[in-house]
């Protein structure tokens, strides 16, 4: 019975994969067609005919995309169940009233995959796993079927499927852990247990139940998701971006998702989930990168990044910036081409007071400051050369104003009134010159301004970042999205999707190409860049949804940040109060959120949801880790893990005699042992060996010399069998083994050192080995 359940699945699926292959033909051959069309020297057929191409092109790569488990589920319904004008459709938004697939039986069937498609006569045959017909394949449970009657998992390698596996809905008595059971638990279990690569996967085919209502969760509002160590956060994150990019996409293509992760390595950790969900269009950032112009991944000392990460901040910059603005003391004798001319310190007052009048930002209120000034320094030149018998009249008032302007003593005299000022500077020059800070912030205390002493050339660092946007928002010089540019790109938009809907009917390809996706491609074409890459480009882009990971980080003035490139307040923020190392991160969701809602309590302006099962750690580790954190008393979130794990936990002390007298070599010692031991249980997973940054570069030096080639650091190693971290880099990654060097220094010396102990013991999916110094 089963197996001939299997021949009728394979023989199904691989209906799909012809299916998919002559899609894949089909884009082949219209790409072709474009290339051979003779277009001549006409420029805007040419441009055209790219933009096309482009559209194809893309078309190939996203069906590539999906061959590996193209289809991974199926649903079977009472057919009496399924409503006959209901839309099975394969994409969202199509309305078509063919049925589902029928045996024969009173049963339909809904295959669930990774994109929706359709078979020559337009008849659904995969419903791709983000329409809302797809949702009881994750959300049905015994007690709540959802109409459903089974469900099959249909398990893959390469294009055979090998597998399957069904649950069945009918039966009436159900004990509780049959109500409770883990959704597809088979198919779960062969996912969780395959080794690590160093990149994410995406989970599309075993997203349980708790994770799918956060995934279609309303696009509009604040959403934070609350969950403890490996409960899934970020895939779930990653998963809700391509579901909102799918079901919204009028809303996102043109304003883009922006993902904010902690560092590099955990971008890079990440990058290929959504491509495989066959999304593209997202711009993924590492809080060190929100800043167009500056990228940094150097982190402040922790008392560093604690001042710099307050909202006093804002307010210091704000005072910087105005005291920018001087009135001389006394009159400043200038000489504007050899005719000796008075600057009253009034004609600087009440310029400034004009120019703040405006309320534009500082470096463009300058320009009514400069115009205010000159126009009442020409009046009193013109006056001047009269008193000494010279005709001026009114026409001789603007060659007055340029020979003002170009006089070098004015140019001094006005700039240093209201000197023209870059966010880079404007931060160099605070972190340069105490004594300017000191008038600036008389209330903090000499040894907390010291901590801002930098020399002028020192390179920014990431609290630096948030300071940057905070100060180019007041002094509004980096190309300003003035109401002029916004409204010339809403009118191009137009003109591209206009001339889109021509060239598709002047090509023959109705219905085969939107005509708002070929207007994307226009902009490409003409240098516009793709959303993406004009959206990360721009200070002033405003993103349509912002996913923010390992939140808990975050520090008010980054928060401030990101509500700037939010003003729709349309987020996904996941994270683990737990699990925030960061000095300046938060230590409760309210506060966290305070710069996006400000006081609103959750209900209210933002909707709290949990995640509550552990897929990464087994649950020995996960009770270890639990058990440290409790005795810390860090608030931990109680989660269950779905694995138990055959290896115990492994402690080695470096002080044993086998490793000799020298401590900092038997350290050394010790941790070649522990990775070799490993390595002998299993050749080919990854081990991530976690120390302080102190102890970074002497157990990266010890492991590469002993397994040479085979031993990364940070993002750079995540490809490498080996790669030496520190707690902090280590957020949001997972290995098969871990392996910690000195936990008593990782709890001790590092700020928030349970949260950084919690998170190191907490990345392992198999093993866990600690070495002590004692
Ligand atoms: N439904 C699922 N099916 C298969 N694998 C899953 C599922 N949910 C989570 N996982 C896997 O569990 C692991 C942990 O997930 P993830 O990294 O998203 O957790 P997290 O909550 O962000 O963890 P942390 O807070 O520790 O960084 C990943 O390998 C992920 O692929």
């Amino acid at each position: 019975m089963v197996s001939s359940e299997l021949d009728l699945e394979r023989e199904y699926v691989s209906r799909l994969y012809e299916r998919l292959d002559e899609l894949r033909m089909d884009a082949r051959r219209q790409l072709e067609r474009v290339h051979r069309q003779d277009v001549g020297g006409n420029h805007q057929s040419r441009s055209e005919r790219d933009a096309f191409a482009r559209i194809f092109e893309d078309r190939i790569v996203a069906l590539n995309e999906v061959d590996e488990r193209l289809a991974f589920g199926r649903l079977e319904l009472a057919a009496s169940d399924v409503p006959a004008d209901e839309s099975s459709a394969a994409d969202p938004g199509e309305t078509d009233t063919d049925r589902d697939v029928s045996d024969g039986s009173d049963s339909v069937f809904r295959y669930i995959g990774r994109i929706g498609l359709r078979d020559e006569n337009l008849r659904p045959i995969l419903l791709d796993w983000r329409v809302p017909q797809a949702g009881p394949f994750y959300q049905a449970t015994a007690a709540t079927p959802m109409g459903i009657r089974a469900r099959r998992h249909l398990l893959s390698k390469g294009r055979k499927i090998v597998r399957i596996e069904d649950e069945v809905f009918d039966s009436a008595d159900l004990s509780t852990e049959e109500v409770n059971a883990l959704q597809g638990e088979g198919a779960l279990m062969a996912s969780l247990s395959t080794e690590r690569t160093g990149r994410m996967h995406d989970i599309v085919a075993t997203i349980q139940a708790e994770q799918d209502r956060i995934i279609r969760s309303d696009l509009a509002g604040i959403l934070v998701v609350q969950g403890g160590p490996g409960t899934g956060k970020t895939a779930v994150a990653l998963h809700r971006a391509a579901y909102l990019l799918y079901s919204f996409r009028d809303r996102l293509k043109s304003s883009g998702v922006l993902v904010v992760g902690p560092s590099r390595a955990f971008l890079q950790y990440i990058e290929a989930v959504l491509p495989s969900l066959g999304e593209t269009g997202v711009v993924l950032a590492s809080v060190g990168q929100l800043y167009p112009g500056v990228e940094t991944s150097i982190e402040d000392i922790a008392e560093v990044a604690v001042v710099k990460g307050h909202t006093e901040m804002a307010a210091l910059i704000d005072r910087a910036i105005k005291s920018r603005q001087k009135v001389p003391a006394e009159p400043v004798q200038l000489d504007v081409n050899g005719e000796p001319l008075t600057l009253e310190p009034h004609v600087i007052a009440n310029a400034i007071t004009r120019a703040r009048e405006s309320r534009k930002p500082y470096n463009e209120a300058r320009v009514t400051f400069v115009k205010t000034a000159l126009a009442e320094l020409t009046r009193a030149l013109a006056a001047q050369l009269r008193s000494h018998g010279n005709t001026v009249d009114e026409d001789d008032y603007g060659m007055l104003r340029e020979d003002l302007r170009s006089a070098y003593d004015v140019k001094v005299a006005l700039n240093t009134a209201w000197i023209p000022l870059s966010p880079q500077k404007l931060l160099q020059d605070l972190y340069a010159r105490p004594q300017w800070l000191a008038e600036l912030a008389p209330n903090w205390s000499p040894e907390k301004r010291a901590l801002l002493r930098r020399e002028r050339d020192a390179p920014f660092t990431i609290s630096d970042i948030p300071l940057l946007d905070e100060a180019a928002e007041h002094l509004g010089e980096h190309s300003e999205r003035s109401a002029a540019i916004e409204r010339e790109a809403k009118q191009q938009r137009k003109r591209d999707v206009e001339n889109a809907e021509n060239a598709i009917r002047n090509m023959d390809v109705e219905g085969l190409v939107r005509a708002e996706d070929l207007a994307d491609n226009f902009a490409e074409q003409a240098s516009r860049g793709t959303t993406a890459e004009r959206a990360a480009g721009d200070r002033t882009w405003t993103y349509g949804h912002i996913v923010v990971d390992e939140a808990q980080e975050l520090s008010p003035m980054q928060w401030r940040l990101l509500r700037r490139r939010g003003p729709m307040r349309s987020f996904t923020i996941v994270g683990d109060i737990a699990q925030a190392s960061a000095a300046a991160g938060a230590r409760s969701w309210q506060e966290a959120v305070a710069p996006l809602v400000g006081r609103q309590a959750h209900g209210e302006g933002w909707r709290l949801e949990e995640l509550t099962v552990n897929y990464r750690t087994p649950a020995q580790i996960a009770a270890a880790a639990q058990q440290m954190a409790e005795e810390q008393r860090l608030p931990v979130t109680r989660s269950t893990s779905v694995r138990e794990s055959e290896w115990p936990i492994v402690v080695i002390r470096a002080s044993d005699d086998r490793f000799g007298p020298d401590p900092t070599a038997a350290f050394a010692h010790a941790l070649g042992e522990a990775v070799a031991a490993d390595r002998m249980i299993d050749p080919r997973g990854t081990i991530g060996v976690i120390v302080t940054p102190d102890g970074l570069a002497g157990a990266y030096a010890a492991l590469a010399e002993a397994l040479p080639g085979e031993v990364g650091q940070g993002a750079a190693g995540l490809l490498l069998p080996v790669t030496v971290m520190t707690p902090q880099e280590a957020k949001g990654l997972e290995f098969d083994s871990v392996v910690i060097g000195d936990r008593e220094a990782i709890l001790n010396r590092l700020p928030r050192g349970a949260g950084a102990l919690y998170v190191s013991m907490t990345r392992p999916t198999q093993r866990l080995t600690f070495v002590d110094r004692f």
